[in-house]
């Protein structure tokens, strides 16, 4: 693994915004544009280009190994419980990104790809091809030293008037290689709420069961449906992990936006109701120093400095104490704890401690830029914590540092892409460089052409179901009666002369 100088080299070569600040799309009513559609399976439906975000789906799956450092610390654990506490963490880290990205992905073209190679700098590479059109279904596969992580989903979205239900189907299998471990899950229902009128926000709800094979321990991590944004359940998620014989081993609890942590079964039993409250009553304090959106006008900025802050060698690992979380623009490597701090608290009497993290886990501390405060129960450890997004995020479609980079051409020396990567497709790169206009001609340009390979193809009696060039679906080597997709492995040679040009 790349040291921390090189790592952070690398990381300071990639973008930390797009091109452009998105538009504005308060002129046109997603009303008009949809109420043709109530009830209607959405694939087929085209959006006006202002209300997506200048990503494919497929770019968008590939912020599933954001936190893909868990990983590592999982194959690292020899307690089977504690394994499955990181993967589960896992699991739950590959939805926070989606809090407050209301855009939508644009829909992959046939045979589209995109890859994500950080094996230098994150340990992992990432590959994803579109391999069906009609069901649109999106497979990838990611491997690093210790994981292969593959899957496929087909993102079923159903518009009901006043909101988006989506069920996404497919399977998501993660293999700890080096201990011969298998876990799979499936991915998660969510809602998008208040299309019409009022906040618009998205709502992960149903249960995310992660199963690991190998030993029959598993969990089921419940995500609580809130009834509004503001809903004081909003994104609190909680679960036990379990034997065989269903006895209760660990409890788990967090908020798929922000964190997981986990502490023992009895103590979650006995504690969670007082602990609920005070969580409840927090939740309805809880502003954040400086504005993070909403569009009001934020509080007034309150600064720190680096001197403020005194080091702790070691992270905190137990800690039976409310956590502070600071989103500060550049925070010195490692973590840092603050107990100067506690005064600037709005609960003055609890005692807090102080974690710093930086959108991208390394620099140098120059202002904080917004506090929180994340109760936990007493005993518990963090498993995750999600790395503030970056301040700029809400004129960016509130991308995470990590999304920014997604699209970046910049291949730094690197092989030459595919002509079927996403980063070549004409309309995201226009809408990213703020051309609304020209995207939406391109967008319709590039469905056409889809259209017309597909009739031609049929005209000659070539079948126009091309086979996807990296992946096959075959049935799941772990789950009776479940396809998957399975990757050839071939991608990596590198030779694209039987990938066409889609674009
Ligand atoms: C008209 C506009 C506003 C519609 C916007 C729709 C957007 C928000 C929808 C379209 C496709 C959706 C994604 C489809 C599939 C999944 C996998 C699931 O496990 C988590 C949610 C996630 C990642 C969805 C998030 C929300 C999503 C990106």
């Amino acid at each position: 693994m790349a040291s921390d100088e090189r790592l952070r080299a690398i990381e300071e070569t990639m973008r930390s915004q797009l091109p452009t600040t998105a538009a504005s799309r308060e002129q046109i009513s997603l009303w008009s544009v949809l109420k043709q559609s109530v009830g209607k399976d959405l694939s087929r439906l085209t959006v006006p280009v202002v209300f997506n975000e200048p990503l494919s789906f497929l770019q968008r799956l590939g912020e599933y190994m954001e936190y893909s450092d868990l990983l590592r610390l999982a194959d690292e654990q020899d307690d089977a419980v504690k394994r499955l506490e990181y993967v589960t963490a896992f699991a739950v880290s590959t939805l926070a990104s989606n809090r407050d990205r209301l855009s939508k992905p644009f829909n992959p073209l046939l045979h589209e790809t995109y890859e994500l190679d950080r094996l230098e700098d994150l340990g992992f590479r990432f590959v994803c091809e579109q391999v069906s059109h009609h069901p649109p279904i999106s497979a990838f596969h990611a491997d690093g030293p210790a994981f292969r992580f593959y899957g496929s989903i087909y993102p079923k979205l159903k518009f009901w008037g006043r909101s988006i239900d989506c069920q996404p189907k497919g399977i998501l299998t993660l293999e700890l290689t080096k201990r011969n471990e298998v876990y799979t899950w499936m991915p998660i229902n969510c809602s998008i709420h208040n299309l019409v009128m009022g906040k618009m926000y998205i709502d992960l709800h149903g249960t995310l069961e992660v199963i690991c094979h190998s030993n029959d321990l598993s969990v089921k991590v419940h995500f609580k449906s809130s009834s509004s944004w503001l809903g004081k359940e909003a994104n609190h998620i909680e679960g036990y992990i379990v034997d065989k014989s269903k006895k209760k081993l660990r409890a788990l609890y967090g908020d798929w936006s922000e964190f997981l942590a986990s502490c023992g079964a009895e103590t979650f039993e006995a504690n969670f109701a007082a602990w609920d409250k005070e969580r409840k009553e927090h939740k309805e304090k809880k502003q954040p120093v400086v504005g993070t959106g909403g569009g009001h006008s934020p509080p007034p900025a309150r600064r720190f400095s680096t001197t403020d802050m005194l080091s702790s060698p070691e992270p905190p690992e137990d800690i039976g104490m409310p956590l502070v979380h600071c989103k500060s623009t550049k925070v010195s490597s490692g973590k840092k704890r603050c107990d100067k701090l506690d005064r600037a608290l709005a609960s003055p009497r609890r005692s807090t401690c102080l974690m710093l993290t930086s959108p991208t886990g390394s620099g140098t501390c120059s202002k904080i830029t917004h506090l929180s405060v994340l109760p936990l129960l007493t005993g518990s450890t963090v498993l995750w914590r999600v790395r503030p997004r970056p301040p700029i995020s809400e004129q960016f479609y509130h991308f995470t540092l990590f999304a920014m980079a997604l699209n970046e051409m910049n291949t730094n020396g690197r092989a030459p892409l595919p002509p079927t990567d996403s980063r070549l497709r004409p309309d995201v790169r226009l809408m990213e460089d703020g051309n609304i206009d020209g995207a939406a001609t391109e967008k319709h340009r590039l469905e056409e052409k889809q259209r017309d390979t597909r009739t031609t193809l049929k005209k000659v009696k070539q079948d126009p179901h091309k086979a996807p060039s990296w992946f096959t679906q075959g049935p799941h080597p772990f789950v009776k009666d479940q396809d998957t997709w399975h990757f050839n492995g071939c991608y990596w040679n590198r030779d694209w002369s039987n990938s066409e040009y889609i674009f």
